[in-house]
């Protein structure tokens, strides 16, 4: 066994592979000399030969030095490290067959991190308190800020929400006493949802009384219209807000946010409604063709997650919406409804120096913030660097791993693995994915077995009998996850769970279709077990769902706004949280610098988890286990996986899709951030391994592929063999305009289809 590049051998049986099968992996000129070396080779008995090992860390080596004992065929099964032949003693073969061995890279050639210092994150860190929680002095109630008694008292017993939070005591009182237009920014999970709500429910509240005779009910107008990007968010403004309405029940609020049947949404807008939440898109769409749509009464328009709303794309919506309302503005009949529209934006990463703002005529806006005495406020505002970005909750325990390409997907595996050894310390964790594609992929890869093949038939039918056991695992695995959904997003998390800790795997992104969304989500948000939900952006903001403890990021987001978003998932209203995110070492390293700008301390609550220890962690007995035991079982895993993607055309394709989509969307960080991710400088070859893929990215073909994506894949090809170029010729800096040019282009397309998933359907880029 070699001492860090662990060695696994497998004799590969002539009956078992077909000769061509034998040379998989590395480049031509590898496979074309594992070939000559093999035909050389002595046959069983004649002695050792020359252990040629590979420097090429993608490379599959082929040895014949090792002893016949360690030999195995690369359909054996790996327990606990172990080299047992699990084939039925009728299929298994002699051990004189040659000696062919496949060495295992995932430890050798990996890039160390170019900065190892910073604060460990099993060191202590001093408690912060939290920032985002209710204020609990006793001196600020929802009635001292002006609410109504009755919408107070409603809070206080239906709704069990005793004091407001800082930007609530903010919002009310500005949004009560002024008719200007407003910025409201403050802390992810700091209750920006009713901070809008509440002051707009009071005052349509108000008109009732004002209108002595019938009262204002649901014929009476649309009086209010709040956007959100997502279905999923406007879903979850909508049940906040029948939830406030309880208390004034003649007053009636609908959705339209696409994904359902337009005819439905018609109807209720037919019926009448006095607050509409929206898609953009829906809007728009319903504003064109929808007549009974009538938003002459339109006085409040509430921009959530404003920032993205302007940021993505929906601004040729938006500019749309905001002429239609203009332009369909009337005197309203009902008494005390104000002449002008307010418009108000929300968001916890709003800049006040939003371009465009004057399209939306938010021109002399109040900017509303949880605290704007904050002493630390100004010092932050006054240093011109850190203006750009915001804090996150000061009680969330984010830390960073700097994790080399090719061990991350055993990496991901051992963190969860460690995380849910034991019941309870954490109820629900969120994986975050940069694309759709590979969603599914670690959710087949989570949710497989350890050795599970999952084959339907062998080709040779040397497998018979392993074909059918795998059927019937196959069988039953489908019979486990119909049980837990009917539409295979959720399914057991086989490969961090333990006995004493079962852990159930959702998978969520845009390219379900919104029922399957919507079932997934509320499966997640409402499991009361330990739960891991793996998805892409579309979970990133606003949503809230109770007892998240963990936020991983493994993949970087495509800019730190949409970094704050995501890891604001937990940490929510005071409560504690943790965060993770996967660097790579190198470029990628000096993102830490962007994550340390979201404390008020410097970012005293970021620590690094060193990468070693997440995997002895894993897969090890102890951290202080000085056994190389943990190397050999994430090495097996590995492996495992390997052979899983090797075996099944149907994982194999899943496989190098999630490789694809993946390296598109790494093209798509934010321009001000691509320097740190740096396409150029992916080591596309270990990040092959981290798909499980043996096969460099060149020889990966998508069947299927649009007209595009080939041209895609010749710009990745020429970037990096510029890069390469570059790199040999001793300059790695810039890069061939062309490719800037294409990764520009491929970013306009993907944010321009992120776009149509936040809203609408799916796209080719699967992204959201
Ligand atoms: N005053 C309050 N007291 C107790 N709980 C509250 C209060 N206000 C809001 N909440 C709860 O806090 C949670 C977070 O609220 P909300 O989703 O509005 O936060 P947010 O600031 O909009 O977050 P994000 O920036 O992520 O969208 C919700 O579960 C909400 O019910």
């Amino acid at each position: 066994m070699a001492d860090d590049g662990m060695l696994l051998n497998f004799a590969i049986s002539d009956s078992v592979i077909k000769p061509e099968a034998k040379f998989k992996g590395g480049t031509w000129r590898d496979r074309l000399s594992a070939k000559k070396r093999s035909q050389h080779q002595p046959k069983p008995g004649d002695g050792g030969n020359k252990n040629h090992e590979s420097k090429n860390p993608n490379k599959i080596a082929i040895s014949g030095t090792r002893p016949a004992k360690r030999q195995k065929t690369e359909f054996n099964d790996f327990e606990d490290g172990g080299d047992r032949d699990r084939r039925p003693r009728s299929q298994q073969q002699p051990s004189q067959r040659d000696p062919r061995h496949f060495v295992s890279s995932l430890f050798t050639s990996n890039p160390e991190p170019q900065n190892a210092e910073g604060p460990r994150n099993d060191e202590p860190i001093e408690e912060a308190k939290p920032t985002n929680a209710p204020l609990i002095d006793g001196i600020d109630t929802f009635t001292n800020l002006g609410l109504s008694p009755s919408l107070a008292a409603h809070l206080l017993t239906k709704l069990e929400l005793k004091a407001p939070t800082a930007i609530q005591k903010a919002s009310i009182t500005q949004l009560l006493k002024e008719e200007s237009d407003a910025f409201i920014q403050a802390e992810t999970g700091s209750g920006k949802t009713l901070a809008y709500l509440l002051p707009l429910v009071q005052r349509i509240m108000a008109l009732s009384k004002a209108t002595k005779e019938a009262g204002v009910h649901r014929d009476s107008g649309l009086f209010a219209i709040v956007l959100a990007p997502t279905r999923e968010l406007c879903k979850q403004i909508s049940v906040v807000l029948e939830n406030l309405l309880r208390c004034a029940t003649w007053l009636v609020c609908g959705t339209v946010i696409g994904g359902e049947k337009k005819k439905s949404e018609k109807a209720r807008l037919r019926k009448g409604l006095n607050i509409l939440v929206a898609t953009p898109g829906r809007l728009v769409d319903h504003l064109d063709n929808t007549q009974v749509l009538d938003v002459s009464n339109v006085r409040w328009l509430v921009l959530d997650e404003g920032d993205r709303l302007m940021d993505m794309g929906f601004e040729e919506e938006l500019h749309g919406i905001v002429q239609k309302l203009d332009a369909r503005q009337r005197p309203c009949q009902v008494p005390g409804v104000p002449t002008r529209r307010t418009t108000i934006l929300c968001s916890a990463t709003l800049k006040m120096n939003v371009q465009r703002l004057g399209e939306i005529s938010l021109k002399d806006a109040v900017h509303i913030k949880a605290d704007p005495e904050d002493e630390d406020e100004k010092a932050r505002n006054a240093n011109k660097d850190e203006e750009e970005s915001f804090r996150v909750p000061a009680q969330l325990k984010q830390s960073y791993a700097v994790v080399a390409a090719k061990l991350r997907l055993v990496s991901l595996t051992a963190y969860l693995k460690r995380t849910f050894i034991r019941k309870g310390s954490v109820m629900k964790a969120i994986v975050f994915v940069s694309c759709a594609d590979e969603v599914d992929f670690l959710f087949e890869v989570f949710s497989r077995k350890h050795g599970e093949r999952g084959h339907k038939k062998d080709d040779d039918g040397d497998d018979e009998n392993e074909s059918e056991e795998n059927g019937e695992v196959k069988k039953e695995k489908e019979k486990e996850r119909a049980d837990l959904s009917p539409h295979g997003t959720i399914a057991p998390g086989s490969a961090f769970s333990n006995p004493a800790n079962p852990v159930t795997l959702h998978r969520l992104h845009g390219s379900l279709p919104q029922h399957i969304r919507t079932f997934t989500l509320n499966s997640f948000a409402n499991s009361k077990t330990a739960s891991v939900m793996v998805c892409t952006d579309v979970a990133a903001r606003g949503l809230d769902l109770p007892n998240v403890d963990l936020v991983i990021e493994y993949d970087p987001a495509f800019s730190a706004d949409d970094h704050t978003h995501r890891i604001g998932r937990t940490a929510r209203l005071g409560r504690d949280g943790r965060a993770l995110i996967f660097l790579q070492p190198g470029c990628e390293e000096n993102y830490v610098d962007i994550l340390k700008r979201g404390y008020r301390d410097g970012g005293k609550a970021l620590t690094r988890t060193d990468a070693t220890e997440i995997l002895k962690r894993g897969f090890g007995r102890s951290t202080e286990s000085s056994s190389k035991n943990w190397e050999e079982k994430a090495t097996d895993w590995q492996m495992d996986v390997e052979r899983w993607a090797l075996e099944n055309p149907e994982y194999l394709e899943m496989a190098r899709r999630a490789f694809q989509s993946h390296v598109r969307a790494y093209a798509t960080h934010i321009a001000a951030e691509r320097s740190m991710f740096n396409i150029k400088e992916l080591h596309l070859g270990h990040l092959a391994k981290s798909f499980a893929l043996r096969d460099r990215p060149g020889k990966i073909n998508v069947p299927g592929l649009r007209p595009g994506k080939e041209e895609t894949k010749k710009d990745f090809k020429a970037g990096r063999g510029s890069a390469l170029g570059k790199r040999k010729a001793g300059d790695d800096t810039t890069g061939g305009a062309n490719t800037d040019e294409a990764a520009r282009e491929a970013a306009r397309k993907m944010r321009a289809k992120m776009k149509e998933h936040m809203s609408g359907g799916a796209s080719e880029f699967n992204l959201a």
